[in-house]
């Protein structure tokens, strides 16, 4: 059981548009609303895989209505944080080429108790668990010492500790020391503070990470893959997928193939291989929309023989 938690989820609205001009009035082809928020889409990628998981959800206002129906219709097991204030809507325009611009709501602002009642729900909802994985931003009034709490939780129980998010609640959920940490390229960059023009540089500054006691570091590269770090091994994996719609999510469904493969007992290198093929899946459907089984078929990812350390990222 993978139970994840979302602290600010999203309704997310996809627009499609033939290309973003500022000033104007840009008309869309095609519309969708989606359940989101990185925790979100982790459980809905493993919900649409046959993968038990259950996602807590803190949901206020008309739009927590609306995000609560449109988890209903995905199959996700969700459990509710009630708040005083309104579940935000975020934005994603999408271009023919697969551009994607994100425009992102701040969230509520979560009192005092609000923020307890999240982190006690969590807890509970991951009593027997493999993993809990906290997904995505904080929301205004969640402070980063949340991750101290579940953190601790979560070891209590012996469930095994995720964070995937950014900025600098992602530095302060580091320092407690999870057990796999899910950094995009431009993430570990800001995580390590300068940039990492090559796959040597990411695997220095990942092993830096495990070596400071993050049992798993998993770097999602876009277009150039995935790369797995831990104490004794390290692995990269990548899928070529020739018209990309969306990466809105892919991300996150890369973590989902990842964690799916780690509870089924996979090796470190099929994990990582699950993960890529899922998260390069998901970037050929539109929105945030994630891929089912008969979509991860159809990409065909590789693990590399030995680490391209000489790999140029972010092309
Ligand atoms: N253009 C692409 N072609 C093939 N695979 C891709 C592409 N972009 C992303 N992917 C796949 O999706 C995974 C996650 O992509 P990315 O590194 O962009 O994650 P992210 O920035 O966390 O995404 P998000 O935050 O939007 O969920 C990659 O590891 C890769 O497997
Ligand atoms: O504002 P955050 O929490 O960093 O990101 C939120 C978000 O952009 O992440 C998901 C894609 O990964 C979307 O479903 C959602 O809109």
């Amino acid at each position: 059981m993978i139970v994840t938690l979302t602290p600010n989820p999203s309704v997310d609205h996809a627009m499609v548009i033939g290309s973003l001009a500022r000033g104007e009035v840009l008309r869309a082809s095609e519309s969708r609303l989606d359940a989101g928020g990185k925790g979100v889409n982790v459980s809905r990628a493993l919900a649409a895989n046959g993968a038990a998981t259950l996602a807590v959800v803190p949901l206020g206002g008309h739009q927590g209505h609306l995000l609560a129906d449109l988890l209903g219709t995905t199959g996700v097991t969700h459990r509710p944080v009630t708040l005083a204030g309104s579940t935000r809507m975020n934005v994603s325009v999408l271009e023919p080429d697969g551009t994607t611009t994100k425009l992102n709501e701040p969230g509520p602002t979560l009192s005092a108790s609000e923020n307890t009642t999240m982190i006690q729900t969590t807890l509970d909802a991951a009593e027997g668990a493999d993993w809990l994985a906290v997904c995505g931003s904080l929301p205004p009034g969640a402070t980063p010492d949340i991750y101290a709490a579940l953190r601790a939780g979560a070891g209590a129980r012996g469930v095994r500790f995720v964070v995937d998010s950014s900025g600098a609640s992602f530095a302060v959920a580091v320092e407690t020391r999870p057990t796999l940490i899910k950094p995009n390229h431009e993430e570990l960059a800001e995580l390590v503070g300068h940039a990492l023009p090559t796959l040597r540089d990411v695997r220095d500054a990942a092993r830096e990470l495990v070596s400071s006691g993050i049992e798993i570091v998993a770097v999602s590269l876009g277009a150039d893959g995935a790369a797995l770090f831990t104490a004794d091994e390290a692995a990269h994996a990548h899928a070529s997928v020739s018209a990309p719609v969306s990466t809105v999510g892919a991300g996150d469904c890369m973590l989902a193939g990842l964690l799916h493969g780690l509870t089924s007992g996979l090796s470190i290198g099929e994990a990582l291989v699950s993960g890529v093929a899922w998260g390069s899946a998901a970037v050929a459907l539109p929105g945030s929309s994630v891929p089912t089984p008969a979509d991860v078929r159809t990409v065909a990812p590789v693990l590399s023989a030995e680490l391209p350390l000489s790999m140029e990222l972010g092309h």
